[in-house]
């Protein structure tokens, strides 16, 4: 019989996967998990530790692989802890979301009689938000630019993210021997990348403020992979930089840099750098029409929008129902919202407001319907205000689905029942998933 201990090499039957998309094989009492193992398959592993009674471990070699096998195709595989599905097919992919969802709902009692077809999109290049570690290392004398390995701080070199858009400026091997050519050489901690519908911006964050030489390199070598870009009909680019820990952001190149938008329900919303925005523009384009049939807003209705953003709902709800109320916790969003709201003439109160403070809620006047997308640790301080006010509708879309489904749990309990509910693959290649609740409130208690 297989028995864990460190170092050791064993031979495991994979049966099972975790929410985060390892494989699970079991030996006696022992659980193992298996990064980058897939159902069905029979592996070798070398175990790495162990903790919480799991035997953490390494694939060394996959003995019998699964038919929904494919080749990772990225290089950095595994080792750059983001696109960690990539050794399934994508519709497996998809396929285990949908599987890992509905688990969750049923472990907490929820009922969907009905799932919709799960939205997808182009399953690479999709990535419109990214942030690439800089490290200087003095013995090499060489920069390094990549992603965090897993969850530590350590970066490997990367050379392109095939998951971020085509574009010169995106092949970052090349940008190892431009930032070794600067005298701030050490002071470079990160790259961003906010990859807009107009422009992508490229936001340096430094230790200390470049000076004139420095910047002068950057700009000019900008220059040379915009003119690469627009060659291949690629968008303009922007060159920022911030040299304080959450200070503004000065832009170097352009001189007069357009805002950044990008197109929901037809229309350019505005995108500053630190705002939050769905990662996946096409998958983004899509949730939006979803919401918009299952919520059927119309005209006299009141709407909130809990955890509004940059208005990437309450600006196309707005555009159909009287009184939308947009309620946000970051201040810069909000003060935006408003004023795109404004000059559109569209009926959106922008309100700003930490909805982790229960009783946030209390003064408003009941809407007749409520979308609400809260961060990762879901919305548990809202849903007794909203079970109390029994809204007719309720729309929560959620990027994850454990705490979806704890809230879920608490107006199923209420009388709230789901009536439509379907999966989006915002993130492609990784276990990470998206998913849309239709709750109609039916009137009596289900509990
Ligand atoms: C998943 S994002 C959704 C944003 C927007 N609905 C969209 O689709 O782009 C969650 C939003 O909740 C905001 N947020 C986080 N904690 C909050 C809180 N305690 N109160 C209000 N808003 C909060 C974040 O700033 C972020 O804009």
């Amino acid at each position: 019989m297989n028995q864990g201990s460190n170092g050791k090499t064993l031979t495991l039957t994979i049966d099972n996967m975790t929410s985060d998309g390892q494989g699970v094989a079991r030996s006696g009492r022992d659980v193992y998990f298996v990064p980058g193992a897939i159902p069905g398959e029979q592996v070798e592993a070398r175990i790495e530790k162990r903790s919480k009674k799991i035997w953490h471990s390494r694939l060394l070699k996959v003995i019998t692989p699964s038919e929904y096998r494919v080749p990772a195709p990225c290089p950095h595989y595994l080792r750059c802890g983001g696109c960690d599905m990539q050794h399934m097919t994508y519709e497996r992919q998809v396929e285990f979301k949908q599987d890992r969802v509905a688990r969750e709902f049923a472990r907490q009692g929820v009922a969907v009689s009905d799932w919709a077809l799960p939205i997808v999109a182009e399953p690479w290049g999709y990535r419109r938000k990214a942030r690439l570690g800089v490290r200087y290392s003095k013995e090499q004398n060489t920069n390094f630019v990549g992603f965090r390995e897993g969850a530590s701080h350590h970066i490997s070199n990367v050379d392109r993210c095939a998951v971020l858009p085509d574009h010169p400026a995106l092949e970052w091997q090349d940008w190892r021997p431009l930032l070794n050519s600067l005298d701030a050489r050490a002071l470079v901690t990160q790259i961003e990348v906010i990859a807009a519908d107009n422009a992508i911006a490229l936001v340096l964050r430094a230790l200390k403020p470049l000076q004139d030489g420095d910047r002068n390199k950057l700009v000019s070598q900008l220059k040379g992979w915009q003119k690469q870009g627009e060659e291949a009909g690629l968008l303009p680019l922007q060159l920022w930089l911030r040299s304080e820990k959450d200070g503004e952001a000065e832009c170097l190149w352009p001189a007069q840099p357009d805002t950044l938008h990008h197109f929901v329900d037809g229309m350019p919303l505005n995108l500053a750098l630190t705002d939050f925005v769905q990662v996946n523009g096409d998958v983004n384009r899509a949730m939006v029409a979803q919401a918009l049939e299952w919520l059927a807003p119309t005209e006299d209705e009141r709407i909130w929008d809990l955890f509004a953003g940059h208005g990437n709902f309450s600006m196309p709800l707005a555009r159909r129902s009287k009184h939308v109320v947009a309620l946000e916790v970051q201040n810069s969003m909000v003060t935006s919202l408003a004023a795109q709201a404004e000059q559109l003439a569209l009926p959106l109160q922008a309100v700003c407001a930490d909805l982790s403070d229960e009783g946030r809620l209390a003064h408003l006047e009941s809407p007749n319907a409520i979308l609400l997308d809260p961060p990762r640790a879901g919305a548990a301080e809202v849903m007794q205000d909203i079970a109390r006010r029994r809204i007719p509708r309720v729309l929560y879309v959620s990027c994850d689905a454990a705490t979806l489904a704890r809230d879920l749990n608490v107006l199923s309990q209420q009388g709230y029942a789901v009536t439509k509910a379907g999966i989006m693959d915002m993130f492609p290649q990784t276990h990470h998933v998206e998913t849309m609740v239709l709750l109609e409130y039916q009137g009596k208690s289900h509990g």
